[in-house]
């Protein structure tokens, strides 16, 4: 085993890390922010109450404007606003109904208030009936359900003689990637439908009675792809009749299919066109999604079939003031004397008092689960000082609790029993929750795709709006409010995702042969990595080849062999010891830091603290509790080299590519003062550690060229952090992946090169090719990646070239020009075409 750990004095700059999702999903949200700890240091700066009124605006049109004024009251406050961005409001523009609409559909979207369709709703929903597959890519909350409902419920609601019926005859698939977001489109189809319209959720929490109706009566099937490939096509044989029938499939939220997740779900979906072909059918795509770029292309990498984009959003919208919060400084100093500012929790917690207080409807987006308990505790606490009966107003939602609570809460905030919500990203996804005046963002999201997801839940029914994005203390986030063009310029960022990665293609294609046996002729819808995929499950014995096509020869569940969300073990049951009660769940990655002997786990306000994580059993038994402290997990990630599998000496300089071993260990956990911060102590723990073999590119350089590009010991962690960040960041270019489908460890000084060493590796088991296309292209990936750090205007780094928006290290240290030293001695040797251009001295 070798380390590379931080040592505990410089917390950072030994090695810095920056973790994919996949490998260890400790967190709610795709970056590298921990859950647990993160009670902000509720230090007020100065001067500052602000006066709450008491639901001054309730019942009255939104106006952005003189809210953000209204916010911005306090002393001081109007400071933190660095830019005001205002989206102008718009006029819709309606069309007629499509003639084929049945009656009882027009009948009952006219009794929900709504005579007309939007003219994108009445183009896509033709375009879909006439055959077409098509993307429909208009902003949040642009009527986008109905767009694909009109042809959907059309066709499941009509006979064959163009009579209303309750008889099955065309049906449709739903899509969706989180069984919140099928479950309100299922009440959406309720509205218009009908209560006994044929249509059901079928998900993993569907019982066997449920399933069999389904399968047995159901037109109109509402799911996620997890359950298609886990459930339904294994077993298509019986879903024949439904399968045979298919005439619509809806793929909701499409932007959400990227990454090594996109790519599995791109196979999904070749499976399911080939087996319901099989029984006939040829269904029509429809996808959508306010938050896709390139909609056709992507949408027609996802389905494999050519795709229309339907763009041109013709909804009325309210107008949006988007304001950018910087909070303030603390009298609080962090290391070096350096001042120390608010953190976006107290202070989004404060503006959410605020909103709720003014009888404003606003969620709060929080990155960590424990962030938005946290938020919604102190907003509460702060509204209790105002009405008694302000604090049941607000409350937190993530993912973790339980199914009920979840949609007790989202009927809660429809509803408007709820004023405030504190949320994670699980509330991100098109929940449809009308009438939000005011959405708050605390920190980053990591993407602009994922920003104006969030900010777009505000304004619904054509009303003003207003969105915050509260910064954190971070350099990534003072950047970008600092920059509002790198939030407001560029579109959204690309949805990548590669249906030919051989890794993934290979499970999918030994799945299809157990579904039905693979002929030539099928091979093609597969693409081009699937020939090599059956010789290499062939050599190993899983399938093989008779005259009528690939069979699989095993007796398990040939489906296993994808895990296509990457979700590692078990979920763990937080419950609590003395009442047996189970109170909800944490995923198997993230409950070493959250849930660790000893930890503090906030739920719906109320405080525990864990007495014992049973691994094992995957339980967490907690008591109630009022620490007067909270938790923060201490982890430290190593890397080892076990293979290099292939290498390459560019000078004195190697790059490698080959296995590794990532190990990932909460070794102690540190008790913090609540107000204060201050810490109490720290207490170890012996957890076992949670290792990810897969593989990595790696490279190194002499000391003599360290001294070549004058970086003395101290300043090489900055500059090779740098560099692995920002060759992470320029990787989604050379090997189709995400950011976030990657992880970097980067060292001074690694024990098996020993030497300064970069690794960027693939976040999933066994790898995914990422790491091995940028291996391949290495010199034209890293020539890139210096050309892109010297290029950027920037002084000392920013999220267009040095910062990462999962840096598990806190964007700490960066050394920018120390990267393009480094990266320049380092390419001198590479092939030719990577050298950097002759008088370009970076910057
Ligand atoms: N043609 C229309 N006229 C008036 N209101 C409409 C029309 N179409 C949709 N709406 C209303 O607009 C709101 C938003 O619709 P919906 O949730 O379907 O949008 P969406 O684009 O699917 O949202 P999301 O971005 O959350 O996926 C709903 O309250 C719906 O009733």
């Amino acid at each position: 085993m070798s380390f590379s750990r931080p040592s505990r004095s410089q917390p950072s700059d030994a090695s810095a890390q920056d973790h994919p999702t996949q490998g260890f999903p400790a967190q709610e949200h795709p970056d590298g922010e921990r859950l647990a700890g993160e009670r902000p240091r509720e230090e007020r700066p100065a001067g500052e109450r602000p006066e709450r009124g008491r639901g001054a605006s309730a019942g009255r049109a939104t106006d952005p404007a003189a809210l953000l004024d209204r916010l911005t009251l306090g002393s001081g406050r109007a400071d933190r606003v660095t830019h005001v961005e205002h989206v102008p409001a718009r006029q819709g523009r309606t069309a007629e109904w499509p003639s084929w609409v049945p009656r009882q559909v027009l009948d009952r979207l006219s009794a929900n208030g709504i005579q007309r369709p939007w003219t994108h709703q009445a183009l896509a929903a033709q375009l879909a009936r006439d055959g077409e597959h098509v993307v429909l890519a208009t902003g949040t909350a642009s009527g986008k359900s109905l767009g694909y409902l009109l042809p959907v419920l059309s066709e499941i609601l009509a006979g064959p003689d163009g009579e209303t019926t309750r008889r099955r005859t065309g049906t449709a698939l739903y899509l969706s990637p989180t069984k919140a977001l099928a479950a309100d489109q299922f009440r959406a189809v309720g509205e218009l439908a009908g209560e006994d319209s044929l249509a059901t959720t079928c998900d993993g929490d569907s019982g066997w009675a449920e399933r069999d109706w389904a399968r047995d009566h159901a037109a109109y099937i509402l799911t996620n792809p997890d359950m298609l490939h886990r459930s339904i096509l294994p077993a298509h044989a019986r879903w024949a009749r439904f399968l045979g029938s298919l005439r619509y499939v809806v793929v909701d939220e499409c932007h959400h299919y990227r990454g090594v997740f996109g790519s599995h779900v791109a196979q999904v979906l070749r499976r399911l066109r080939r087996i319901v072909a099989h029984y006939g059918a040829d269904p029509t795509f429809v996808l959508a999604s306010a938050t896709v770029s390139e909609p056709a292309g992507s949408a027609a990498r996802l389905t494999g079939v050519p795709v229309r984009a339907v763009a041109e959003d013709a909804s009325p919208h309210g107008g949006l003031a988007f304001a950018l919060w910087e909070p303030p400084f603390t009298r609080l100093t962090g290391e070096g004397g350096a001042p120390v500012r608010r953190s976006a929790t107290a202070e989004t917690a404060d503006l959410l008092a605020d909103l709720v207080a003014d009888g404003v409807r606003t969620v709060a987006f929080i990155r960590s689960r424990r962030g938005a308990e946290v938020v919604a505790v102190q907003a509460r606490e702060h509204l209790a000082e105002v009405a008694a009966e302000l604090p049941s107003r607000v409350a937190a939602y993530r993912a973790g609790y339980l199914p009920e609570e979840r949609r007790a809460l989202e009927r809660a905030l429809q509803n408007r029993r709820l004023l405030g919500v504190a949320a994670t990203n699980a509330l991100e996804l098109g929940v449809d929750i009308a009438g939000l005046d005011a959405v708050l963002v605390a920190g980053y999201p990591g993407t602009r795709a994922s920003l104006w997801q969030q900010a777009g839940r505000a304004g619904r029914d054509g009303q003003g709006a207003l969105a915050v994005f509260v910064a954190r203390d971070d350099p990534l986030d003072t950047y970008l409010v600092q920059h509002p063009d790198a939030v407001f310029g560029p579109p959204v960022e690309a949805t990548v995702l590669d249906p030919d990665n051989p890794y993934v293609v290979k499970p999918h294609v030994a799945a299809a042969a157990a579904e039905l046996p693979i002929t030539d002729a099928d091979i093609d819808r597969f693409g081009p990595s699937a020939p090599a995929a059956l010789q290499a499950l062939e050599a190993e014995g899983m399938v093989r080849r008779r005259p009528h096509g690939w069979f699989w020869t095993r007796r398990g569940r040939a489906s296993d062999l994808a895990d296509i969300r990457s979700v590692d073990g078990q979920l763990v049951r937080v419950v609590e010891g003395t009442t047996g009660r189970l109170l909800g769940t944490v995923d198997a990655g993230a409950a070493h830091t959250s849930v660790h002997d000893g930890a503090v786990y906030l739920h719906q306000g109320a405080t525990y603290v864990v007495d014992h994580l049973d691994l094992e059993a995957a339980v967490a038994l907690v008591e109630r509790a009022e620490p007067d402290y909270s938790t923060t997990a201490r982890e430290i990630t190593d890397i080892e080299v076990l293979e290099s599998e292939r290498g390459d000496r560019w000078g004195e300089a190697t790059l490698d590519f080959g296995s590794v071993k990532v190990e990932n260990r909460v070794v102690a956990y540190l008790r913090r003062r609540l107000v204060s911060g201050e810490v109490l102590g720290e207490v170890p723990l012996t957890l076992p550690p949670r290792t990810l073999q897969t593989r990595a590119v790696w490279w190194t350089v002499s000391e003599d060229q360290l001294v070549e590009a004058g970086l003395g010991r101290a300043d090489v962690g900055g500059a090779a952090h740098a560099a692995e960040h920002a060759a992470i960041g320029l990787l989604p270019l050379f090997a189709t992946c995400d950011r976030w489908d990657v992880g970097g460890v980067s060292t001074a000084l690694h024990p098996d090169t020993g030497r300064m060493t970069v690794f960027v590796y693939d976040g999933h088991p066994g790898g995914a090719g990422f790491a091995e296309r940028g291996f391949t292209a290495a010199a034209r990936w890293l020539g890139a990646t210096r050309d892109a750090i010297a290029a950027c205007h920037c002084a000392d780094g920013c999220p267009s070239c040095v910062h990462s928006p999962k840096c598990g290290n806190g964007n700490n240290p960066l050394d920018k020009s120390g990267a393009v030293r480094l990266l320049d001695v380092l390419l001198n040797g590479a092939p030719p075409e990577a050298r950097p251009v002759e008088g370009d001295d970076g910057t």
